[in-house]
């Protein structure tokens, strides 16, 4: 037995020092980033007509991976209640879609820091009889699934009937076609939506005390530095606030992510 076993370990090929050094982040695939995000959360992050993922989260996520010296990054959509999960038991290296850092989340991943903080958006229908958060109860709201809009939804919108989907076109369509009358989501894609087909906002709920992170599996620390160091780099030569002024123009600027002044 002792024989075999010392036979397995000559040809199992270990992790040697320079496997490490290869791969300093732990990444599925070294020298590539595979990321979660999602289709449908523009101008966070999208797919555009020809299928690529691009946006805000997208184009400052892709330059920072740049700036820790990853060229590859593959964005792969995913329903926002699958990509913690995902992330934790090591499908993707990172999950990026305007993911408000939690300490419930925080159970289950480890967060770079902030880099986006906004609100959270009721919108409805002019025709739905729902015009702030009072008149919410006795309604029927749509959630996606997993999001801080579904658990702040249960907590503050007790008379109201959530309806969860898992992804914000779905939810879309069900305020479009009066399965629901008004649906919870981000701030910035709201606004999209409510372009697109003609619809109000009801409420503006700030959630400054979530900026959204970059989610990534617990138990890597050079990978969390790395990326903490990227974002703290990207704010303080313009590139955030570049990106910013790009998808979000008109939008409040929180301040802490601009250059220092002195
Ligand atoms: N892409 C999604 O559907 C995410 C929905 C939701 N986003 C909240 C948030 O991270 O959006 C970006 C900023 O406005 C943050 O302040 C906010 O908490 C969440 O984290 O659950």
């Amino acid at each position: 037995l002792l024989a075999c076993v010392s036979l397995f370990s000559i040809l199992t090929p270990t992790a040697n020092a320079a496997g490490a050094q290869d791969n300093p982040y732990g990444l599925i695939e070294p020298g590539e980033l595979r990321v979660a995000s999602l289709g449908d959360a523009k101008p966070y992050t999208f797919t555009d007509a020809s299928g690529n993922f691009t946006g805000f989260d997208v184009e400052f996520f892709t330059d920072v991976a740049h700036r820790i010296g990853i060229k590859k990054v593959v964005f792969i959509g995913q329903d926002f209640a699958g990509i913690l999960p995902s992330v934790a038991n090591g499908r993707y290296d990172a999950g990026v879609a305007a993911i408000g850092i939690t300490p419930a989340r925080e159970k289950t991943v480890d967060f770079s820091s902030g880099y986006l903080a906004g609100y959270l958006t009721v919108l409805t229908r002019k025709d739905s009889g729902v015009s702030d958060v009072n008149s919410l109860a006795k309604h029927r709201l749509a959630v996606v699934q997993g999001t801080l809009q579904e658990s702040y939804a249960m907590q503050h919108f007790t008379q109201t009937d959530l309806v969860r989907f898992p992804d914000n076109n779905a939810a879309i369509s069900a305020l479009n076609n009066g399965t629901v009358d008004a649906d919870f989501l981000d701030y910035e894609a709201a606004k999209d939506y409510a372009t697109r087909f003609n619809l109000i906002h009801a409420a503006d709920i700030p959630s400054f005390d979530a900026p959204a992170g970059v989610a990534i599996a617990k138990g890597k620390p050079e990978f969390k530095a790395a990326l903490n160091k990227a974002i703290q780099a990207s704010m303080q030569d313009g590139t955030w606030k570049k990106l910013y002024e790009k998808w979000f123009p008109g939008s409040p600027m929180p301040k802490q992510y601009l250059p220092n002044a002195g």
